[in-house]
This record gives structure tokens, sequence and C-alpha cells, in this order.
């Protein structure tokens, strides 16, 4: 039986989807396949016996995307699948920097003895807050968090602007027609009262929000980061606040740099932590990984191109390769020189990266090694799978 090894905790949606497909979960057997969230996969030694691992959330600044391309390993993520979590805590994460209420809690639970109600009553002028109403929203990252907040923004009455020069036509359609698109950041960060950040930590976006980006909001704008630790300069945040030059900044990541300070509020990482976004987010994982590893078909890769189609021939030799001039005739003139017939060729690149897929309804044995033993020496050529049609 295919093992797959997990790290994490892993919703039994997923894990029940793949034990009823076949698979075993943390058997004995080398793992095919990996299904994670948050493993920092950098530390970990991934076996040769992987073909794909699959980040069970949205980021995959926790894997060595790069390295398993090289290797020839399929890394898949699962867009969309907690963007809902997200979006509620961000909003959440709105009003309490709006409203004192983590502060107004801790007031009315230490308020002891005498008659706390109207000590309570009495004291509460302290605890009075703003309205999100009427204020502006910039939204740095309109994917699949961003445009939900900002959609949400609007029916809380804000006025919402958004930034995202890489917004791709399907999510376009997803933003409301009554937000307002920024050219630059500069003016997302200028014009609101606050400003939530969406987007990938990759290496273009490390300390995507530093001092400099900070300096330009309003003394009293508020920011909030349920993205990733590193997008924003924490310590230039907390050295903003500390000069009152940022009034509050509120992030899903904790930074020892943050801790103890009354204008900053930190929640463990748990923008996607909850019951329904953990279940979706598991059970596309598992249904994109069992597609992987029985069909070759690709779907919600980060490192390869999406490929997804009836699997309605007996067999499939899925390769992944650079994207280089004359492999694809290399590839097809092996086949031709051994007089294997092949039913459909797809082929689709990348960036630098190629995934063909050719249906095949005849194959010996030895033609089966043979493929392995000719296409296993080309250094272009990274994995390459013969796959059988287990519904044939
Ligand atoms: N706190 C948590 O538990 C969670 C955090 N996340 C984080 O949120 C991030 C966003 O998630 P999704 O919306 O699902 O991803 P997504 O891929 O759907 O959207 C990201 C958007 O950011 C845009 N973008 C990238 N760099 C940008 C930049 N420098 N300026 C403006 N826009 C930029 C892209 O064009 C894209 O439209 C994830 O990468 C992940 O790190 C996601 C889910 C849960
Ligand atoms: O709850 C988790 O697994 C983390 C979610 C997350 O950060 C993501 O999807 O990028």
């Amino acid at each position: 039986m295919t093992n797959i090894k997990t790290y994490n905790a892993i919703s039994p949606m997923g894990l029940n989807y793949l034990t009823e497909q076949g698979y075993t979960i943390n058997g004995d057997e080398a793992p095919k396949g990996i299904l994670l969230r948050s493993q920092d996969m950098h530390q970990e030694t991934i076996p040769d016996t992987v073909r794909a691992l699959v980040r069970a959330g949205a980021g995959f600044n926790n894997i060595p995307v790069d390295d398993l391309t090289q290797r020839g390993i399929a890394v898949f993520n699962t867009p969309g699948g907690n963007a809902n979590a997200v979006k509620e805590l961000t909003i959440a994460a709105l009003i309490m920097a709006a409203r004192p209420v983590v502060a107004a809690i801790d007031f009315a639970n230490k308020t002891r003895g005498g008659d706390v109600s109207l000590r309570t009553e009495t004291n509460k002028g302290g605890y009075r807050g703003t309205e999100l109403s009427g204020k502006t929203l910039g939204v740095i990252g309109l994917g699949n968090v961003g445009s939900k907040v900002a959609n949400t923004a609007l029916a809380l009455d804000m006025e919402v602007i958004g930034y995202d020069p890489g917004l791709d036509a399907t999510t376009a359609w997803r933003v409301d027609r009554h937000i307002g698109h920024a050219r630059n950041v500069e003016e997302v960060l200028q014009k609101a009262d606050y400003v939530t950040v969406h987007i990938p930590l990759n290496a273009d976006n490390k300390h995507f929000i530093d001092a400099e980006k900070i300096a330009q909001l309003k003394p009293e704008a508020a920011l909030l980061n349920f993205s990733r630790g590193g997008i924003v300069d924490d310590a230039a945040a907390k050295a903003a606040l500390d000069a009152d030059q940022l009034r509050m900044y509120i992030t899903d990541f904790a930074d020892a740099v943050l801790f103890d300070n009354p204008k900053t509020i930190i929640t463990p990482h748990i923008g996607g932590s909850t019951i329904e976004a953990e279940d979706t987010s598991a059970l596309m994982a598992a249904k994109q990984l069992d597609h992987y590893l029985t069909t070759g078909n690709v779907v919600n890769s980060v490192n390869l191109p999406s490929i997804d189609e009836p699997f309605r021939t007996k067999y499939r030799v899925s390769i992944i390769h650079r994207n280089v001039p004359t492999m694809l005739s290399q590839i097809a003139n092996f086949f031709g020189d051994h007089g294997i017939n092949i039913e459909q060729l797809s082929n689709r690149a990348k960036n630098n990266i190629a995934y063909t897929l050719i249906s095949l309804n005849a194959l010996t044995d030895e033609e089966w090694q043979l493929i392995h033993e000719r296409f296993d020496q080309v250094d272009d050529i990274f994995q390459t799978r013969v796959l059988k049609n287990n519904q044939d």
C-alpha cells in the first residue's frame, strides 16, 4: 500500500479520504507523499521515494520548493481553503483595532470586590473606541484572503482601497467594483486609517512593510499582519509605536520584540485555525495528492504547470523536466524509435520547468523499464513516472 507521511495536525477529513483510497498514513513503508501544514521542511530530510508534497494551507515559505523541483518532487498548496477563516479573524482584528476590546475585557475581569456593576459602569469611560464605518481600509494583496477582507469591509461601511500588481483575472472578478484600485502601495499607506497585508512571504516580500513604508502611514493608523512574520519589519513597527508614529499593530505572528507592548496584539498564527478551514484544506490537499499520484494530473501546484485531463488510456508516462528546446522532440522520438504508440501528449511550462504527460494503451514490462533507464540519465529530466490506470 502507498504510504503517506504527515506532519502537524491534519484534519481527519483529509486522512480518511486517503485511507478510503487505499493509502496508509505514517506506515512503515518509505513514503510516496507528504502532507503537512506549518512544519519547517527546510529542516527536514525528504526521502527520495517522495513524489509529491502538499501543504494543507496557502503559504509555502516553509517548503524548499526550488530544491524539491530539482529532485522532481511536485509541491502543492490549497489556495482559498482557509481564506474565509483568515478573513473573519482579520475583521475581528479590525474591530479590536477600533475598540479597546482586549483591555476592556481585562478591566472588567479584574474589577473585584464591592458593587462590581457600579464600579465597571463608573470606570468604563477609559474604554471608548471609534467606529470602522466611514474609515478607509487599505488592503495590500487582493488574492483569496485580501479580496474577501476587502469585500467584507465594504459591508461594514468602510471605504476600501486595494493594491495588488499581480492580480489575476479570476481574482479580479471577485473584487467588488466599489473597491478603489491604488496605483502604488504608497497611495494605500497614505490614505488608509487601517492597513492590512495579505501577501506571500517570498524573497521580494521580506520586510515589504519596512521603516520607510511605516513612516508613510498616518500616525493614527493601525497596521494588521495576518500573512506571515517577516513581511512586516516588527522592529520598525515597534519603533513607530514607541514614537507615536503608529497607533496600533496587530499580528498573527509572535515576535519577542513586540511582547508587553500595549499598542500591540499578538495572536499565535491562528488565522486558518477553524474546524471548517482545516477540514476544507486537508480534503483539498488529500484529493490533489491522490490525483497526482494515481493519474499524474496537476492541480494547484506551486512548482509545476497545471494539467488536468481524464485518464482514459491504460498507461501514462509523466515527465518533469527543464523547459528547454528539443526536450519534447527527444521524448517523442524515444517513443517513436521503440515503436510505442502515443495516444495523447500534453505539455505545459511554468517558468523554467515543464511537465509532459503521455498517454499510452500498450506498454510491455521491458518498455516500462527502458523508459526509466533512458530518461533517468537525461540531465534536463528531473522525474519520470509510469502510471497504470487502476480504473481500467
Ligand atoms: N495567518 C494564517 O493562518 C494564514 C496566513 N496566510 C498567508 O496569507 C498569504 C495570502 O494568502 P492568500 O490570499 O490565500 O494568497 P493568494 O496567493 O490567493 O493571494 C496573494 C496575493 O498577493 C499578491 N501579492 C504578492 N506580492 C505582493 C506585493 N508585494 N504587493 C501587493 N500584492 C502582492 C499576489 O498577486 C496575490 O494576488 C499567504 O501567502 C499566507 O502566507 C494564508 C492563510 C492562513
Ligand atoms: O493553520 C495552518 O496550518 C496555517 C495556515 C497558514 O498559515 C497558511 O495557510 O498559509
